[in-house]
């Protein structure tokens, strides 16, 4: 699992650890592992030229110490000073011992034009708000020179502690992050800036508390999550996935959520409603019925919403669902107008899975203010409702109502982005929760494989080649040989 922890909290543990180190060790630990970062990406042979971008803060001393061992291995190396009376003195003082040069942002453009790598340490953890103009002026010069970025902890311009980007910010190529990851480097828009993330350890596993505020799964932990038939099993004890959704109008929905939920491991899938034919003419395995869900037998999880639309009878469908004892999980239609307080009412958990357009309408706020700030948005729903909320999107986020960590999903590409992917998301988390998974285990593991699956999907993905792509993604997770 990789996990992110908050400023303050990296603060503190840092100063925990420098208490019981010689000064400067850190930051030495720091340089050291960014100049090797820097060395993997030059080009060899030639003569190779770093542009080092330098703030007033410790951001650039690492960026300045990193430039001296770069420099006496003969790399030309030259800083750009943005604040030279701030500058690290330590720093700038080894980077001129070793030969490397410094510079005034009014002359970065000349130096950046010829530079085979730039170093991004004008701010860390240090920064907050939008880049002042010197700066932002410094990071689209930066862009427009087109060299590769690698960004020393996070990339300048971005919030560390809740991914957002105000204004200008330093696009790279790779981040070399220290101790720990930071939120903002799991969720967008800032993740995207940082491009691949590099954790370089300097000794502060020790002093993190126990609870990071972002986490991301990796493929061993949904291995462990995925439910896996013992010999004893049989349908019921591998999950029932009761399915409401679709419509007379539209049949796809409940097809698409049907097949996210059998190639979720479900032992048996119960769809109710009108889109009866459609559903059992594409999948023969699930149990079809026309009335109301409570009517369709056992089941122990629902999926409620997709494709139902927004008249009597599609309200009438998710009121009888939420009514189950069982854990349901609430998408797309069924999300129009949910009252909080019957949501909280529920006797089993509840699992929500808006995009930005539909968690805005829920949080009566708007689409743009979501996507800005997706980390704030997901945990303001898991609140309000009471529920595990999934925001999906860019980096799709799930928080849990007990608070703890929010869950960054690490796999998915933009072309999940197409009609009825989300049906596929709903009916495999559905399986998940059938299967007992906790909420939020279910919700960030069937998110991790929809994610997957849309990118082992052939370009461009379709929502029921996303389903099609599913059994090769837990052969992979799994490790297992086909059919075992
Ligand atoms: N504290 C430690 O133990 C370690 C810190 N390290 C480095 O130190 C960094 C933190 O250093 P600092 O606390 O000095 O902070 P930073 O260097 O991240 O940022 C402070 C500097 O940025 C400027 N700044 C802040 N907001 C700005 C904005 N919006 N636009 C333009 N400039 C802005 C400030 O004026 C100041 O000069 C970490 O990110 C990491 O790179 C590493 O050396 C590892 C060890
Ligand atoms: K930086």
């Amino acid at each position: 699992m990789r996990t992110a922890y908050r400023v303050e909290t990296v603060r503190t543990a840092e100063r925990a650890l420098m208490d019981r180190l010689p000064a400067g060790t850190l930051m030495a630990r720091a340089a050291a592992g960014l100049a090797a970062a820097c060395a993997d990406l030059l080009p060899s042979g030639r003569s190779r030229r770093v542009v080092l971008l330098v703030g007033g803060g410790d951001n650039g001393g690492d960026a300045l110490y990193a430039g001296a061992r770069l420099a006496r291995r003969g790399v030309g190396v030259t800083a750009v000073l943005l604040a030279p009376d701030r500058a690290h003195p330590g720093g700038l003082a080894a980077l001129r011992a070793a030969g490397g040069r410094t510079t005034t942002p009014d002359a970065a453009a000349a130096a950046l034009a010829r530079a085979d790598l730039v170093v991004d340490g004008i701010t860390g953890i240090g920064g907050r708000g939008g880049l002042r103009p010197a700066a932002a002026e410094l990071a689209r010069a930066v862009a427009a020179a087109g060299a590769p970025v690698i960004a020393v902890d996070l990339p300048s311009g971005v919030d560390p502690d809740t991914g957002e980007v105000h204004g200008d910010a330093v696009r790279a190529a790779l981040t070399v992050t220290f101790g720990t990851h930071k939120p903002g480097l799991l969720v967008d828009p800032a993740a995207e800036y940082a491009g691949r993330v590099r954790l370089v350890d300097i000794g502060l596993g020790p002093e993190l508390p126990p609870g990071p505020d972002l986490t991301a799964l990796e493929p061993a932990d949904v291995a462990a999550l995925l439910p896996r038939p013992g010999a004893e099993s049989d349908k019921y004890r591998r999950g029932v996935v009761g399915i409401a959704a679709g419509s007379a109008r539209y049949p796809g929905a409940a097809v698409l959520a049907v097949g996210g939920a059998l190639r979720g491991g479900a032992g048996a899938v119960r769809y109710a409603g009108p889109a009866d034919a459609a559903v059992i003419a594409r999948y023969p395995e699930a149990l079809v019925s026309t009335g109301l869900p409570h009517r369709a037998g056992r089941v122990q999880s629902w999926v409620v919403g997709p494709g139902v639309g927004d008249d009597r009878e599609a309200r009438e469908r998710v009121a009888d669902v939420l009514d189950a004892d069982v854990p349901v999980l609430i998408d797309a239609d069924g999300l129009r107008g949910l009252d909080p307080a019957r949501v909280r009412a529920r006797s089993a958990p509840t699992v929500l899975t808006p995009h930005a357009g539909e968690a805005a309408a829920l949080l009566g706020t708007s689409r743009p203010e979501v996507e800005a700030g997706r980390l704030a948005a997901v945990r303001a729903l898991a609140d309000r409702f009471g529920a595990v909320a999934l925001l999906k999107g860019s980096t799709t986020l799930v928080a849990d109502p007990a608070g703890g960590a929010v869950r960054a999903n690490p796999t998915g590409t933009a072309w999940l982005a197409t009609a009825g992917s989300g049906d596929v998301l709903s009916g495999l988390i559905g399986a998940l929760l059938a299967a007992g998974l906790t909420p939020l285990d279910a919700a960030s593991a069937g998110a991790y494989l929809h994610g997957l699956a849309g990118t082992h999907a052939p370009v461009p993905p379709m929502a029921s080649t996303i389903t099609e792509a599913l059994p090769a993604v837990w052969h992979e997770l799994l490790g297992e040989p086909r059919g075992r």
